[in-house]
């Protein structure tokens, strides 16, 4: 368990770039961070992974402060991917590369030896390939494949998807994913809110230096304020359908609430399907006896959609204490008419 309590940091011991940060992430966990440039995110990330001491509060490691543990032990603890692998990678092959953690915790051996040859089998990895030959893509899986290979309970991912292309930021996140769900806390920071929309659990929204948001993933990113404060923009698909539930009253709900392409097909075809548009109360019931009348099925415009969610919706044509024009009589043969 990681817990941040009250932290404030300063890279020059004067201005705070953070302040008075506190949360805690649970084993298992897939939490993401997100926020404009600046926000604080990859702070708080060398704040979890020692590279920074907070000036105020506690970040705790299992219990124990960051400060109280050594660099060997909060490597075997806590597994960092840079933004950018070439940062991370220095060795002159791929296996050497996948035995340098090893080699720098004094941990060298069979077993070192065993999990490397696991590993370039798992990735599919030549292990005499030289690493800096590799395409963008294939060094940031060595990036991720030489910290997984130590086994660390916690991974922190410092933008894994920054300069890969679609099949690539697949690729390494099925690795993150699969990690997860085999029990590796998950700590991200990520710019890119579908990649967040598809695989963090949670979020936690920060702006200069503070959180300003923190719970599972959709109910921070469809948070009007959140989005606001944080210049955040959701995933399409959650971004489609706020603004279906904002500009259309009748918007089924379960259109409103879609947040993947699947689920919003599924609730599109529903809602065009004859009653899908009427009140649940005004909805025939599947176990009625057939001679009993249904309610109309709303016009494909939604004109019908909108009468039956919205009854009492004042007329808008009408002037305040004049009398509403007479309604237009319902055109028989028009689509949908009663
Ligand atoms: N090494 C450093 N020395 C001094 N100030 C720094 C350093 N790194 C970051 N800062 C400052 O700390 C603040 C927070 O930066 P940080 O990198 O944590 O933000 P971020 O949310 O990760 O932004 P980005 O998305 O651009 O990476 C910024 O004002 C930044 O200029």
């Amino acid at each position: 368990m990681i817990e941040f309590k009250n932290v404030s940091a300063s890279y020059d011991g004067e201005l705070a770039v953070l302040r008075d940060v506190s949360f805690t992430v649970s084993d298992g966990d897939f939490v993401a961070f997100v926020g404009t440039n600046g926000a604080g995110k990859s702070t708080t990330m060398r704040l979890v992974n020692g590279l920074l001491k907070p000036t105020a509060g506690e970040v705790l490691i299992d219990g124990v402060p960051t400060g109280a543990l050594k660099t060997s032990e909060l490597a075997r603890r806590i597994g960092f991917l840079f933004q950018n692998p070439d940062r991370q990678i220095c060795c002159a092959t791929v296996r050497e590369e996948l035995l340098f953690g090893f080699r720098a915790l004094g941990e060298e051996g069979p077993e070192a030896e065993a999990r490397v040859d696991a590993v370039i089998e798992r990735f599919g990895f030549s292990p005499d390939a030289e690493p800096f030959l590799l395409n963008r893509g294939t060094r940031q899986l060595l990036a991720l494949a030489s910290i997984i290979v130590l086994a660390p309970p916690v991974i922190v991912l410092d933008e894994p998807t920054t300069g890969l292309d679609f099949r690539e930021c697949e690729k390494v996140m099925a690795v993150v994913r699969e990690l997860n769900e085999q029990g590796t806390t998950v700590i991200m920071v990520c710019h890119d809110m579908e990649v967040v929309g598809d695989f963090a659990d949670r979020v936690i929204a920060m702006t200069a230096g503070r959180v300003v948001a923190d719970g599972p993933t959709f109910e921070v990113l469809r948070d009007p304020a959140v989005l606001a404060e944080t210049h955040i923009l959701p995933p399409q698909i959650t971004a489609i359908a706020l603004a279906l539930e904002r500009e259309l009253p009748a918007c089924p709900a379960p259109v409103a609430a879609a947040n993947t392409v699947d689920a919003m097909a599924d609730a599109l075809a529903v809602a065009t399907t004859a009653d899908a548009g009427a009140p649940a109360a005004e909805r025939p019931d599947p176990t009625a006896t057939p001679d009993r009348p249904e309610p109309a099925a709303p016009g494909r415009d939604g004109a019908g959609m909108l009468d039956e969610l919205e009854p009492d919706r004042p007329d808008q044509t009408a002037a305040p204490g004049r009398p509403a024009p007479a309604a237009v009589p319902d055109n028989p043969n028009a689509e949908g008419a009663r």
